[in-house]
């Protein structure tokens, strides 16, 4: 089944420290952002791919696609101050109809095989996100003192993409914006409208390249995959 994703590429990668959006770092020589459009510019049943971007990155971002060749993506849209508002004006742009996804930028080792999982489940759902299971004990700390330790086996993960009827996410990010929400995931925004969102069982690889460690898990992946 058909669908379009939505990816926010817009941040500034202040946690990576590169002095630039951590997007243009390259994995194997080749862009982390274009890692990520490889997966949709390769997945037959992608029909469309949104790009929100910051004004100082449309230059290069420009310069990549073509070097790249990525045909895909149909409009580049303004970033916005928070992630959720570079999302929302990518939806701006996806009509009113089918499914849409919504996918980091900085998550490039994202599995074709589960998208369409994805696809699937939230078009009988309504919304439907990937996940794995925390390995970690979590507790909960205030001032540096534990409060509690949470009961682990119902506590996931929640990577992207995440997948949507268009409409159930249109509903959730406009109710947000009047209400001045900011979520940290757009399935969160799904929640509190009170409607149901379905976990797919993801990958552990599927890590978002957030601190400078991640380069060295992201290479080892790499070498992983190629082997
Ligand atoms: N205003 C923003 C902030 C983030 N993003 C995008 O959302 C994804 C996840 O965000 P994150 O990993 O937090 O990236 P940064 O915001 O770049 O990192 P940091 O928070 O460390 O600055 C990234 O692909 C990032 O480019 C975006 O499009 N618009
Ligand atoms: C959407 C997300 O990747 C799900 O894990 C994550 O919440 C993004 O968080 P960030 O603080 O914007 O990196």
């Amino acid at each position: 089944m058909a669908y379009k994703v939505i990816i926010p590429a817009a941040g500034q990668g202040k946690r990576m420290g590169a002095g630039k959006n951590k997007l243009l770092l390259e994995l194997n020589n080749v862009p982390i952002l274009i890692h990520t459009l490889f997966v949709f510019e390769n997945d037959e049943t992608c029909d469309g791919v949104i790009l929100a971007i910051s004004s100082e990155d449309e230059k290069s971002f420009k310069t990549l696609l073509q070097t790249y060749q990525i045909k895909k993506v149909q409009a580049l849209v303004p970033g916005g101050k928070e992630r959720q508002h570079s999302v929302y004006n990518g939806l701006k742009e996806i009509g009113s109809e089918g499914i849409v996804l919504v996918h980091d930028g900085a998550r490039p080792f994202v599995d074709k095989k589960q998208i369409h999982q994805l696809v699937e489940v939230s078009s009988k759902e309504g919304a439907a996100v990937l996940a794995v299971p925390v390995k970690d004990t979590i507790k909960r700390v205030n001032h540096s003192e534990v409060v509690e330790t949470v009961e682990r086996s119902s506590l996931w993960a929640i990577q992207t993409p995440q997948a949507f009827r268009v409409s159930l996410l249109v509903k959730a990010h406009k109710k947000a914006d009047e209400d001045n929400y900011l979520g940290t995931d757009d399935a969160s925004l799904v929640e509190r409208i009170n409607e149901p969102v379905k976990i797919v069982e993801g990958n552990y690889d599927n890590i978002k390249i957030t601190t400078p460690e991640d380069l060295y898990f992201a290479e080892a992946i790499i070498r992983k995959r190629q082997s």
